[in-house]
């Protein structure tokens, strides 16, 4: 950032309407340092009428006794062919064009006549453009021009009785995108003003407080700014008053697809069904260019084409706080020494507990209808479902902290009788698009089966493997607390089975239950510090079911059987020999024999 004085020595600006407000403080300011300006006021009254030269003069008159160089016009800015000639004429250039003029016909929409209507938009809307037209050969030529068009809030939120102004208002938006595009190769930038200033319209509306603050003379060094060489925006909307400025954006919702292949056509029906997630700017962006806009329709289209049409997206942020948060969730101490590099971010080598990864499948599949969308009869919700499977695969150098874009879909539903199961795909990704990680979870619907599906899982879903015949190669046992889920849920999974009672009655438990994840995290626990020497880097790949739940307070044995880079384990209830982690195990990297 230049903390040199901005200068305007050897430009040329035409302000329009700059008799009085707004463009009489653009002329005073940009004249002050060094511009030649085109004072342009045609003299009407606010509503379009009548016309006197005083106007503009006492600003030139204003600007000269200051040692500032001007000249008046008062032509029409519809005929903004004359208003550029002025320029022209007077000073060989223009650099500088602000479309400031206006004019106010406010009536409610009932008593706006024609010529209301027609007058309003000739000054706002058609003068912008006939003077942006005049000007733009010549700034073609000089491979330079800042053009500025003015709106208001009046046109992007609306205001009672002012249809004609409001339309205008929004229209030079868009006249503004249009210019900004076709000047960008020639260095012509063009921004957006959008000022809230003292006027008739705002006086008595705002507290006196504000009124008084909204001097023209706060916004005039914003509007200086965006015409200086310096300032590289184009195609920008700026709002500013009170000595305040921001910038505005559109933002596009990230939308629904409206029907359910692309052979089927969109019904209102289906229109309703998924209005809400039409309307849901939750994950709202600002788009840069139509390209983009055109470019995301045709990646619904592709998506809708390979049958991902209910393919959902969410982000997850973490930092160290979630993994140390995540890690004393799943049993981590620091009685261990080996455990501080999952405690301390400043253990020399602090890093994630590679079942932290599961989070962002999981809680994608629980804030998006996916399962319930995949049931003939959907009802899925918290007090029916239980987690049945997962899998994680880590596919690339894990980070300790970012955010993650993950994209999830149901790849699989199968009716066993007293449920379904619906299996989820996720696959995050980092903020360059790498892939890291992939999820699979199988979701037990309790009661959802019955209706005539497929029995068998299809090739896509991991399978689980039996552990050898054999006694365990090795065993731990670790003893949850009797807060364990309530320290865990902190890590995102709220749901209220782990932690409710009257909650987990109405699930058909006694008490809550342990977190599925939560008890795949001890068991994983026990595999890198038996088999990896607690080394995260190590881990490949983990595939569970949850067999029978577990309760806060009850104590894990994991046993083991280590079978080249593979370590099968079974993990149960020590209080009630009950398995509740079976079909189980961990892929490690390398064989745990090189260690
Ligand atoms: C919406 C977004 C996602 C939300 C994610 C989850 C959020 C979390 O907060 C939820 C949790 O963490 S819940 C806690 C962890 N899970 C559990 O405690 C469930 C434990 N499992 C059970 O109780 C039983 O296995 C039980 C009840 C699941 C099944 O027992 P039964 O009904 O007795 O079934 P069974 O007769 O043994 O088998 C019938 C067929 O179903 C298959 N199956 C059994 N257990 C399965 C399981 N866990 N996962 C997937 N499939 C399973 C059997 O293989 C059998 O199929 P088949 O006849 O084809 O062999």
């Amino acid at each position: 950032m230049s903390t040199s004085t901005l200068r305007y020595d050897g430009r040329v600006a035409v302000v329009t309407g700059a008799g009085a407000g707004l463009g009489r403080e653009y002329a005073l300011l940009l004249a002050s340092r060094g511009a030649k300006v085109v004072v342009n006021d045609l003299g009407g009254t606010h509503s379009g009428e009548g016309a006197s030269q005083r106007a503009a003069d006492i600003v030139v008159d204003e600007i000269r006794a200051a040692g500032g160089e001007a000249v008046a016009d008062y032509n029409s800015v519809i005929d903004g062919s004359k208003v550029i000639e002025t320029a022209i004429k007077a000073f060989g250039r223009v650099d500088i064009l602000i479309n400031n003029a206006g004019i106010l016909r406010d009536r409610s929409i009932v008593k706006t006549s024609d010529q209301d209507w027609d007058l309003v938009h000739d000054v706002h809307l058609k003068g912008s453009f006939k003077c942006t037209q005049a000007a733009f050969p010549h700034m073609k030529k000089q491979n330079y021009g800042r053009i500025i068009m003015t709106s208001s809030n009046s046109g992007i939120y609306g205001n009672f009785g002012q249809a004609n102004y409001s339309a205008a208002k929004m229209g030079l938006v868009g006249l503004a995108n249009t210019t900004a595009i076709e000047g960008a190769k020639n260095n012509i930038h063009c921004n957006v003003i959008i000022p809230t200033a003292a006027s008739r319209m705002t006086e008595g509306i705002l507290p006196d407080m504000l009124f008084n603050e909204l001097k023209p003379k706060l916004i005039a060094p914003v509007v200086a700014y965006l015409c200086h060489e310096s300032c590289e925006d184009n195609g920008s909307y700026i709002e500013s008053a009170a000595g305040w400025a921001t910038k505005v954006h559109t933002a596009r919702g990230k939308g629904a697809v409206l029907r359910p292949t692309i052979e089927d056509t969109v019904t209102p029906e289906y229109v309703e069904k998924v209005w809400s997630k039409v309307t849901d700017m939750s994950q709202a962006k600002h788009l840069e260019a139509i390209a983009h806009a055109s470019g995301s329709l045709l990646e619904v289209l592709e998506n809708l084409k390979n049958g991902d049409k209910d393919a959902v997206e969410d982000t997850f942020t973490f930092a160290s706080r979630e993994l140390i948060l995540y890690a004393l969730g799943i049993g981590a101490t620091t009685k261990n020494s080996q455990d501080l590099r999952f405690l301390y971010e400043n253990d020399a080598d602090f890093s994630p507990i590679p079942s932290f990864f599961v989070l962002p499948g999981l809680l994608l599949s629980m804030s998006n209808p996916l399962v319930g969308n995949a049931l003939p009869h959907s009802g899925a919700d918290l007090t029916n479902i239980l987690h049945g499977e997962q899998y994680l695969e880590i596919v690339d150098d894990l980070p300790t902290q970012g955010t993650l874009t993950t994209k999830g879909k149901v790849i699989d539903v199968m009716d066993k009788g007293s449920g379904a199961v619906v299996v989820t795909s996720c696959e995050s990704f980092d903020e360059n698009g790498r892939l890291l990680v992939k999820n699979q979870s199988c979701i037990f619907v309790v009661g959802a089966g019955k209706f005539g599906g497929k029995k068998d899982p299809s090739s896509d879903v991991v399978p689980l493997a039996p552990v050898p015949k054999r006694s365990p190669d090795s065993s731990v046992q670790y003893t949850t607390s009797a807060d364990q889920a309530a320290l865990y849920r902190l890590s995102g999974d709220l749901n209220p089975l782990h932690i409710d009672p009257s909650f987990a009655l109405i699930a058909g438990f006694k008490t809550p239950i342990l977190h599925g994840l939560c008890s795949l995290g001890f068991s994983l626990r026990a595999v890198l510090s038996k088999y990896a020497d607690n080394n995260a880097n190590l881990f490949k790949a983990i595939k569970v079911r949850f067999s029978g739940p577990v309760l806060p307070g009850q104590t894990l044995k994991i046993d083991m059987w280590q079978a080249g880079t593979r370590i099968h384990f079974l993990t149960t209830v020590v209080e009630t020999g009950k398995e509740v982690i079976s079909g189980a195990y961990v892929d490690l990297k390398s064989s745990p024999a090189k260690l």
